[in-house]
This record gives structure tokens, C-alpha cells and sequence, in this order.
């Protein structure tokens, strides 16, 4: 007959069965200055820092949320964008991303011309192409539309992120605009696309929780917790929400 401190202990593994959630690697990569560590404020914290520095090696910040009755955890790993802040550690950055969010800064087309060094990065560690990639203009709150020439257009970012095979938001993690504004360019009226930090969790958590993770539980023994093997192993995180 089954003890009643065996059977709470089982009742102790159903209950966190329950209240584990899958756990998602988001790697941010961009060039230095883009906005990285205030956009992953703003996601995670829900604001924008008053004091930054440059980010030295990796810094990370989770957020928590429900798709559909699943709850996910998001891991966002805010990498260095400068080179001598992040050499060593390049390798680790990649293993077992589930996603990657590619930020340049839409006042600043050095930042978006850098994407392609920094698609060649992803190539060197081996980071296949069913690993969704998010493309994020950042900084829209500074757009001036007096000054297209210093600026990279949404038609640009918009085809780039076509060619490669990313979605595409433009937003600020300063003052997340309302979707989609209007502005006058010259003297016509342009409507732009502006996302707000909120619909870029959503659009990234939904399909992180569609994206095929193949899994299966294995036992619910062993001292009170459960083991969960995947065919891939550590691609997948489970923890606690
Ligand atoms: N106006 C405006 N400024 C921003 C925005 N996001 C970031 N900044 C500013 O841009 C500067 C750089 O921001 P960071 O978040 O440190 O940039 P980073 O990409 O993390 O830089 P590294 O850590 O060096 O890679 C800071 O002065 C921020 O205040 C934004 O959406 N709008």
C-alpha cells in the first residue's frame, strides 16, 4: 500500500507537471547602440531603462506568458553588439536557440546594412534555417519624415526580411507606437507600420508555440520531479512559470 508521504509525493510531481511550462532561448543580435537591452526591458520589464551601458557578453531577461492556455517562457539572451565585448562567447550564444530577433535602428542604415554580418554569423555557428528569425527596425520614435534620406524605409527592411525568410516589425522601446500610423512624408500621407513591443512577444510566442519542438515525457518518477527527453536533447527547457 502506498505511504501517504509516497502518494504526496506523487501528488507533488502531477501538480508541477502542471505548472511547468516550456521554456524558449531567444538570442537578440544587432549591432552595438541599436536598442538591444532597452528593447529587452521593455519586453521583459515593460519599460524603458533610464540608464544603459553596453552590454558585456550577454545579459538575460525572461517574460512569461500564455498562447492559447500554454504557458511559455520566453529566455532572452541580450547579447553584446560589440565584438570585443562578445568574441569568446560567440558559440554559446547559438547552441540550441529556438529564435532569433535581428535588431538594427531604423535612424541609422550603418546598423542595417550590419545585418548581413550578422546573418553570416548564424551561417558560421550552424543555426539551420528552421530556426524562425524576427527582423526589428528599432528606434521609430525618432523617424523624422524630413529626413527619409538618413533613414532606412519600411519598403526596405520590408524586402530584406522577405529575402531572408524573417518577420518583420518596426516599434520603439522608447514609446511603443499604436499599430499601424499615419505620417506625412513631403505632402503626401504614408501609413506605417508600427508594432507595439506587446504584438512582438505575441507574433514570437505563438510561434515559438506552434514551431515543431518534438518531445516526450518519459517518467514521472525519480525523486519527485520528471524527466523530459526530447530526440535533440536541451533544444527544450522546462521550468517553472
Ligand atoms: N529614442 C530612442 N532611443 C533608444 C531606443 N532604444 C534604445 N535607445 C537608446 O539607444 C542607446 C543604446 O541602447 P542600448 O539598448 O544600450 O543598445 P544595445 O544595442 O543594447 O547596445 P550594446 O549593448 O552596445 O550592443 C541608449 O542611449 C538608449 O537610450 C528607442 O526605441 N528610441
Amino acid at each position: 500500500m502506498e505511504s501517504s508521504l509516497e502518494l504526496s509525493s506523487s501528488l507533488g510531481s502531477v501538480s508541477s507537471l502542471l505548472t511547468r511550462c516550456r521554456t524558449f532561448k531567444v538570442l537578440v543580435i544587432g549591432d552595438s547602440g541599436v536598442g538591444k537591452t532597452c528593447l529587452t526591458h521593455r519586453l521583459c520589464a515593460g519599460e524603458f531603462p533610464r540608464q544603459v551601458e553596453a552590454t558585456i557578453g550577454v545579459d538575460f531577461r525572461d517574460r512569461s506568458l500564455e498562447i492559447e492556455g500554454e504557458k511559455i517562457k520566453l529566455q532572452l539572451w541580450d547579447t553584446a553588439g560589440q565584438e570585443r565585448f562578445r568574441k569568446s562567447m560567440v558559440q554559446h550564444y547559438y547552441r540550441n536557440v529556438h529564435t532569433v530577433l535581428f535588431v538594427f535602428d531604423v535612424t541609422c542604415p550603418v546598423s542595417f546594412n550590419g545585418l548581413t554580418a550578422w546573418i553570416e554569423e548564424c551561417r558560421q555557428n550552424s543555426l539551420g534555417h528552421e530556426i524562425p528569425r524576427f527582423l526589428i527596425g528599432n528606434k521609430s520614435d525618432l523617424r523624422d519624415p524630413n529626413r527619409t534620406d538618413k533613414q532606412v524605409s519600411q519598403e526596405r527592411a520590408m524586402s530584406f526580411a522577405k529575402a531572408h525568410g524573417m518577420v518583420f516589425f518596426e516599434t520603439s522601446a522608447k514609446s511603443p507606437p499604436k499599430k499601424h500610423t499615419n505620417r506625412c512624408q513631403g505632402d503626401r500621407e504614408v501609413l506605417y507600420q508600427q508594432d507595439g513591443v506587446e504584438d512582438i512577444v505575441t507574433v514570437v510566442g505563438t510561434t515559438l508555440k506552434k514551431h515543431k519542438n518534438p518531445m516526450m515525457f518519459n517518467s514521472l518518477a525519480q525523486s519527485g520531479s520528471f524527466k523530459v527527453c526530447r530526440k535533440k536533447p536541451e533544444k527544450e527547457l522546462w521550468t517553472c512559470c
